[in-house]
């Protein structure tokens, strides 16, 4: 009997895990773009879930209504890292989901276990469709390495000082880092943090995963970082 189609991985996959704002989706994006690879942002599928959720009145605090809505869940996502898009029911939604409403509302859905399990069949399926198109696959978020990927060839766990990240974080939301800009920027670093760390274990290293710190590299010394572990792996 043929496997089915999650029982294997196609084609070169490289897992990063990591806190918010250590940089997983833009430095994976470049890294995706340098190999020619395929691109999975796995947050933005749990962010226009999310988005789907509010808009059709769900109640986020009843595990069955949200695991329902997951089941029938009608999202498009783009693996190619310039077009990254996301629809749901053919609604561009790539803006709305980075709003701070979804910020402050998506652990409420990541942590329901059901729900997880829907988009890991659907995570393992876009990246071998990706993996088959391209020959590789660059997909981040908090458990690739761990649950969704864990025999990917390069498993990586992205980390950066808490202040590193409320300030990246910070400037991208707010375009500064001064103790204002940061305080308001703290519910959603550090409090989604400990929210998601109940369902997946992203600040410390599983075996076999490489620990990159980039609390003091430049965005392109991340990318060179993360490169080499590709390097010396595929060797
Ligand atoms: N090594 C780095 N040094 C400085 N800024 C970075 C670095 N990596 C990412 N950034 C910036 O920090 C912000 C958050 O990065 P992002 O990739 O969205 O993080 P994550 O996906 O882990 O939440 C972005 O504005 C990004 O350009
Ligand atoms: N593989 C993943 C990816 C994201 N999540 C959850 C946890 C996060 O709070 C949200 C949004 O993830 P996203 O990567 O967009 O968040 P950040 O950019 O790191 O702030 O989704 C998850 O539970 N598992």
């Amino acid at each position: 009997m043929p496997d089915a189609p999650e029982d294997h991985l196609s084609g070169f996959v490289v897992a990063v895990d990591g806190p918010s704002g250590s940089g997983k989706s833009s430095v994976s994006k470049q890294v995706a773009r340098v190999l020619g690879y395929g691109f999975l942002d796995t947050g933005a599928m749990y962010r226009a879930l999310t988005w789907w959720c509010l808009e059709q009145g769900v109640d986020l605090g009843d595990a069955d209504a949200v695991t329902a809505a997951a089941e029938r869940f009608p999202l498009g996502i783009g693996t190619d890292p310039d077009a990254p898009d996301v629809t749901v029911d053919g609604t561009d939604v790539a803006t709305a989901i980075r709003e701070p409403r979804i910020s402050t509302n998506v652990s409420a859905v990541a942590k329901i276990l059901p729900v997880r399990e829907i988009l890991r069949v659907m995570q393992r399926r876009l990246i071998n469709e990706a993996g088959e198109a391209t020959g590789g696959v660059v997909a981040e978020g908090r458990d690739i390495t761990t649950v969704v990927a864990p025999e990917a060839p390069v498993r990586i766990l992205l980390t950066a000082s808490e202040e590193a990240r409320l300030a990246r974080r910070s400037r991208e939301l707010h375009g500064a880092a001064d103790a204002n800009a940061v305080e308001a920027t703290r519910s959603q670093v550090v409090d989604r943090d400990k929210a998601d760390s109940a369902v997946s274990e992203f600040t410390v290293a599983a075996d076999g995963v490489t620990t990159i710190d980039t609390s003091h590299l430049d965005f392109d010394g991340s990318v060179e970082a993360v490169l080499q572990v590709v390097e010396a792996a595929r060797a």
